[in-house]
C-alpha cells in the first residue's frame, strides 16, 4: 500500500469520528465561519514573488523538520516577509499539524490561508471554513472526478478558493473543471519521495490559462523560481526550505527579497 492510500484510510476513520464529536451545525454556528474570505488566486495573479509559505513540522519524507517555532511566530514572519499566502498542514498523524494550528495562524495574520489536508469529505470543507481557511487543497490522486466536482463546487459556495493538485498527465486530464481556481503540480514523487522540477515543466503546457499555475514541493532556491516562471507558474509552494531553519520568517524574507532583485 502506498503512503497516500495509508493516509486516506486513516483520514476516513478520523473524519467519521469527528462528525460525531463536532456536528456540522456547531461548525456553521462559529463566528469565524461567517468571516469574509480572501482569494489566494487573486493575490498570486497580482504578485511578482508568488510565494506560498508552508508551516510544516514533519512529513512522511522527513521525520523532523521543525518542532521549535510556534505557528503564530511563523505566520507573522511569513506575512512580514511578503508571502502571498500561507499553507498550514492540519494532518496530525503524518505531519504533526492540527486544526488548532490553522486557528492560531488565522488569529495572527490577514493573508490568505490554505488548509493543507487530505480532503475526502464535505465535512472537512466546513471544518476548514470554521477554522479560518480561505483556500482548500484537493488532491487528484485520492479523488474521483465526481468527488472533485462535488467538493470544489461546495468550496465555491462557501467562498473558498480551490487549489487542485496533480502529479501527472492522467490526474490533470481527469480534474480540469471550472470550479477550480488554481492548478498545483506537485514535484514530489509520492512513491520514491524524489523531487524534480521537470514535473512542473512538463505538465505546464497542458494546464489551460484560465487557472493560476502553482508549482509545489522541492523548491529550495530562487534560481528554481526563475526557472519555473517562463513555464507560466505564478505560485510557488515552499515548506521545508523555510521550516528547516531557526527562523522560517527571516528565511522567507531573504528568499522573497532576492526574487524581487
Ligand atoms: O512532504 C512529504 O513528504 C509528503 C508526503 C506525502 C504526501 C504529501 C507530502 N507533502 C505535502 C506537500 O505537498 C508539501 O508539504 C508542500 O508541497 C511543500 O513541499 P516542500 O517545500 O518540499 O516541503
Amino acid at each position: 500500500m502506498n503512503i497516500l492510500d495509508k493516509i486516506v484510510l486513516d483520514k476516513r476513520k478520523e473524519v467519521d469520528l469527528k462528525k460525531f464529536i463536532i456536528p456540522v451545525s456547531q461548525l456553521e454556528a462559529s463566528v469565524i465561519f461567517q468571516r469574509p474570505t480572501v482569494s489566494l488566486a487573486n493575490a498570486l495573479r497580482n504578485s511578482n514573488s508568488g510565494i506560498i509559505a508552508e508551516h510544516k513540522r514533519r512529513s512522511p519524507s522527513k521525520s523532523v523538520i521543525n518542532q521549535k517555532n510556534s505557528v503564530a511566530d511563523v505566520a507573522v514572519g511569513y506575512e512580514k516577509a511578503g508571502a502571498c499566502g500561507m499553507s498550514v498542514l492540519t494532518d496530525g498523524k503524518y505531519f504533526g499539524g492540527s486544526l488548532d494550528d490553522l486557528l492560531l495562524a488565522r488569529a495572527s495574520v490577514q493573508m490568505p490561508l490554505l488548509r493543507k489536508e487530505f480532503i475526502i469529505d464535505e465535512y472537512q470543507l466546513l471544518e476548514a471554513k470554521a477554522h479560518g481557511a480561505d483556500v482548500i487543497l484537493l488532491i487528484a490522486a485520492i479523488l474521483t472526478r465526481a468527488e472533485i466536482k462535488t467538493l470544489s463546487e461546495l468550496a465555491k459556495q462557501l467562498h473558498l478558493d480551490v487549489l487542485l493538485e496533480v502529479h501527472d498527465e492522467e490526474e490533470l486530464h481527469k480534474s480540469i473543471m471550472p470550479s477550480l481556481d488554481m492548478l498545483g503540480v506537485n514535484n514530489r514523487n509520492l512513491k520514491t519521495f524524489e523531487v524534480s522540477l521537470d514535473t512542473s515543466k512538463t505538465l505546464s503546457k497542458l494546464i489551460p490559462d484560465d487557472f493560476v499555475k502553482v508549482s509545489e514541493s522541492g523548491i529550495s532556491s530562487t534560481e528554481a523560481i526563475q526557472e519555473l516562471k517562463p513555464y507560466g507558474y505564478k505560485g510557488f509552494l515552499i515548506g521545508e526550505n523555510f521550516m528547516k531553519t531557526d527562523n522560517p520568517g527571516l528565511s522567507a524574507l531573504q528568499f522573497i527579497k532576492s526574487i524581487k532583485q
